[in-house]
């Protein structure tokens, strides 16, 4: 399971939000020169971050009566995602995307999957399955499920061997915005290392505190999760075979559930 970050493929550019194509290529044409079966998914970066703080839905919520800003955000995404494919296959991959909202549902805002039956399927006939974060469905309106929910969710249920989660960062920083230096690895028992990661809040997903309370739940399960600089030519392939060339290995201290 590999996680591109929104960080990583997006950029704000002088015209709106674009997407990183050169990089998202070469990303793709090392994935696919390795040959293995993957499940891809990717964050929203410039297209889905800057709406959340716009229309104030920072808590990740909206109600039925705010459909209006759903449609129009979630057709901005949708053209990321087009995007998105359209780089994947460039690089050599057989990209097909599914959306959010057909896999996910969350009940008060927290997203959990539904039927992956597609999922397995696409897998089983050489088809990389790619999904977005974007909305799903909550029991009175929407939700946005994070990329990186997604990428937990299935990993965990489709037993996957590792969880990658590629960023626009060299790993996880020891003290984010003073200096380069990042954990080798990183432990959830760990209080004093993660009291000093940012919790993001002007981020609907949480940023990077979020990120690593979510790779902890796969890392529990006995998952290898990763960290990794996605702009590091070789660090995907490298963190898939146990051993990232740039990135930081999230460890659990309660293994086994
Ligand atoms: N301790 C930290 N270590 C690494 N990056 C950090 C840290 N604290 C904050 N950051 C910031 O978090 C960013 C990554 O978080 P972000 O939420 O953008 O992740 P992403 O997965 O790339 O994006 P998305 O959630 O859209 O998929 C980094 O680029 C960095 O600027
Ligand atoms: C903002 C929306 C709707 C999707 C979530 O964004 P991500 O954390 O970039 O996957």
């Amino acid at each position: 399971m590999v996680k591109l970050g929104g960080s990583l493929i997006t950029s704000e550019g002088p015209g709106g939000p674009d997407v990183n194509r050169a990089l998202l290529t070469a990303r793709a044409r090392e994935l696919a020169a390795s040959g293995r079966t993957l499940v891809l998914v990717h964050g929203t970066g410039a297209y889905g971050k800057p709406p959340a703080r716009r229309y104030g839905y920072l808590d990740g919520r909206l109600p039925s009566g705010r459909a209006g800003v759903v449609a129009e955000v979630a057709r901005d995404l949708a053209r990321l995602e087009l995007e998105v494919v359209d780089c994947l296959e460039a690089g050599g991959l057989k990209p097909l995307r599914l959306p959010a909202i057909q896999l996910f549902r969350a009940r008060a805002g927290c997203a959990s999957p539904l039927d992956l039956g597609p999922v397995r399927e696409l897998l089983a006939r050489g088809v990389t399955p790619v999904i977005g974060g974007n909305f799903v469905l909550d029991c009175d309106g929407f939700a946005v499920c994070s990329s990186d929910i997604i990428a937990v969710e299935l990993a965990l249920a489709l037993g996957a061997a590792s969880l990658v989660l590629a960023t626009r960062a060299h790993g996880v920083y020891r003290e984010h915005g003073r200096g380069e230096a990042i954990h080798g690895q990183l432990s959830e028992s760990d209080g004093d290392a993660l009291c000093k990661i940012d919790a993001a809040g002007q981020d609907v997903s949480g940023g990077m505190l979020a990120k690593i309370s979510h790779g902890f739940r796969a890392a529990r399960h006995g998952i290898a999760t990763y960290v990794v600089d996605g702009r590091v030519a070789g660090n995907l392939n490298g963190a898939l075979d146990g051993s990232p060339l740039q990135g930081t290995r999230l460890l659990s201290d309660r293994a086994g559930g």
